[in-house]
């Protein structure tokens, strides 16, 4: 992260080998892939993952995004270079005794009431909060998140932020990370836009007094 930083970044949803280079040109933190879900315009294979993460520098770290995963996905993931791994939907709790790295347990809005069969697992490192559908750029209401108690574990938030909004989302909702995948597309909706994703981090530049 860059010194006058002040959240971390995650821009999720990478697609083409192309967008790692402006992941690494604005030192964002965290990158994430969408993976074994076909109905996201941004599913892509481990393959492809992996190839992306090439490019990537080493000290962005690499999350694998998957949704209600089942034990061969567990597998797949256990066996690739990926540093984190967000599961948004079910997780079995035999299932995620299996995972080999750390877990962001993503909630979408209606199962934000179950958060407490997480908070004393220690494989659950970080929450993301998210708006309804996934990947949707779609805001929810922030006020939800005023009950959820604060731990040690990684607070993300995620859902329709864009370089319009997350500096207002940094003041009312003070996460560690920010969550980024439809606010630094293209207008068409394919791929990330090398501009967007500059604004964005310059929206949450300590000096940038907007
Ligand atoms: O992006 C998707 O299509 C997706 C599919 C399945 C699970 C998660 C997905 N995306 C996640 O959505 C948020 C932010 O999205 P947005 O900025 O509102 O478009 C982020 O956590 C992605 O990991």
């Amino acid at each position: 992260m860059k010194d006058n930083r002040a959240v971390l970044v995650k821009v999720c949803g990478l697609t083409d080998t192309v967008e790692a280079d402006y992941l690494n040109k604005n030192k964002v933190d965290f990158a994430g892939f969408v993976l074994f879900f076909p109905k996201s315009k941004r599913n892509i294979s481990i393959e492809k993952a992996e190839q992306i993460m090439a490019e990537l520098d080493e000290n962005i770290k690499k999350v694998a995004v998957i949704v209600s995963p089942d034990e061969s996905e567990i597998q797949q993931i256990n066996g690739s270079g990926f540093d984190y791994v967000q599961i948004h939907g079910e997780i079995k709790d035999r299932l995620l005794e299996q995972i080999s790295k750390p877990v962001f347990k993503a909630f979408n809005i209606k199962d934000i009431k179950n958060i407490h069969k997480y908070q004393n697992n220690a494989k659950i490192v970080g929450y993301v909060f998210d708006a309804a559908v996934p990947g949707s750029g779609k805001v929810f209401d922030w006020s939800i998140l005023n009950d959820i108690k604060r731990d040690a574990k990684t607070f993300i938030l995620a859902g329709g932020l864009n370089d319009s909004n997350v500096r207002e989302a940094v003041k009312l909702v003070n996460p560690d990370v920010v969550d980024v995948s439809s606010g630094v597309e293209y207008d068409s909706g394919s791929g990330k836009d090398p501009e967007k994703i500059k604004q964005f981090i310059r929206q949450l530049e300590i000096n940038n007094k907007i």
